[in-house]
């Protein structure tokens, strides 16, 4: 008996579940006519090799930690980015570790790649000022490599920026950067929305922001699928060595893709439409509305939103239990909006920031603050998702 297929899945104006949502476009098909024929696993493809190129050099400088020469690999997700680099960094694993914030996306969501995949041991750590790790909360849990053979010695540290939509700060970034390397430590960047730290960083060319981070680390990957809003890909960028080997181990896991050109020439067409003026659009759309939604619930309501995280770039991150909502509510008055939501967190992109689809998703809390007023909160309901 065949499976019930889904319904046609026709608009993302009215997802905020991620901004992994976005759906391609009438203009997306003309450029399938022109794009490149080749085989991508013997890099004889031209828009994939253009893409990888224009990543590592036009977009992020060409040059990474002590001046590596940067080199792209065109990957069919940013889980199989990350766990590639990861992979390709622990070579000598095991006996040694890797740390990360505990609520990384390579820790959290990435199917227990990093034990299985790269056989590490995992330290996940939690960030001392709530926002982003600190080098001192990386030298209070790492392991030194002082010969002790109970241990398993550090030899990578991954961090994610932006993370749950904050920004991690350069400064602190490169201070990171600087003790791991003197500490002979290898230094990855989940850069999955580096678009959206760039577009909400003071660089008047957002460019400027890639060229200065990109030198801090040794690997980095670089998401189409999210705020530039490509259907499918990342780009890992890493030394040429490095790059041998995360191609060698993509073949090996099956990631290896044949005609790749379509895909690329769309993600290429994707970065020109979306970056950096839509994307910087969406951050703006994101913090007017949260400012609008928390004064009207307030002020009309006596309802106070609660955040679980500050509002920087495109997400919003409402803390259920605080805001005394619980989950069952929330998903009603979602659907009675046909408003898609997983939990508290709202995602924005460039397809759900017009002016119905916002006054639909206010009309999901404004419903649900009138709710209250005559109904109880459920507190012991299932959590919202720990992202
Ligand atoms: C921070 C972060 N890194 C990596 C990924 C994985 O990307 P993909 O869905 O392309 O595997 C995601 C989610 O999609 C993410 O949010
Ligand atoms: C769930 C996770 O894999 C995805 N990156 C998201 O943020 O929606």
């Amino acid at each position: 008996m065949p499976n019930p297929l889904p319904p046609q899945y026709t608009s993302s104006s009215n997802d905020y579940r991620s901004d992994t949502f976005t759906i391609p476009t009438a203009d997306f098909w003309s450029q399938l006519g022109n794009s490149s024929l080749g085989d991508t696993i013997y890099e004889e493809d031209t828009d994939t090799c253009f893409l990888e190129d224009r990543i590592a050099n036009s977009l992020l400088g060409g040059k990474l930690y002590g001046g590596a020469e940067a080199y792209g690999l065109f990957c069919m997700s940013t889980t199989m980015s990350n766990q590639l680099a990861i992979r390709a960094h622990m070579n000598f694993a095991p006996p040694f570790s890797l740390l990360c914030d505990k609520r990384a996306h390579i820790y959290v969501d990435e199917a227990a790649g990093l034990a299985v995949l790269s056989q590490s041991l995992v330290i996940p750590v939690a960030s001392s000022n709530d926002h982003h790790l600190v080098l001192e909360d990386i030298q209070a849990n790492y392991i030194p490599d002082d010969g002790d053979i109970h241990l398993a010695p550090t030899r990578l540290i991954c961090l994610e920026n932006t993370l749950h939509g904050m920004c991690f700060p350069y400064d602190e970034l490169k201070r990171i950067s600087d003790w791991c390397h003197q500490e002979g430590i290898k230094l990855h960047l989940d850069g999955a929305r580096l678009w959206n730290a760039a577009c909400s960083s003071q660089e008047t060319d957002k460019i400027a922001y890639f060229h200065k981070v990109a030198p801090l680390f040794d690997s980095i990957s670089i998401c189409l699928s999210k705020s530039v809003g490509a259907p499918i890909g990342s780009v890992l960028i890493g030394g040429e060595d490095f790059r041998k080997r995360a191609r060698h181990l993509q073949k090996q896991q099956g990631g290896g893709i044949r005609q790749a050109g379509f895909i690329a020439r769309i993600a290429n067409f994707c970065i020109d439409r979306n970056f950096p003026g839509n994307i910087i659009k969406v951050s703006n759309a994101t913090s007017e509305f949260w400012q609008d939604l928390y004064t009207t619930l307030k002020n009309d309501y006596g309802f106070e939103l609660k955040l679980s995280h500050p509002v920087e770039t495109n997400f919003i991150f409402i803390d259920l239990a605080k805001s005394k909502i619980d989950m069952t509510t929330l998903l009603k008055f979602g659907a009675l909006n046909d408003v898609k939501l997983f939990d508290g967190r709202l995602a924005f992109h460039y397809q759900n920031i017009e002016e119905d689809s916002l006054k639909k998703l206010k009309k999901v809390f404004t419903d649900i603050a009138n709710y209250y007023q005559s109904h109880e909160y459920n507190p012991n309901e299932r959590s919202a998702r720990i992202y």
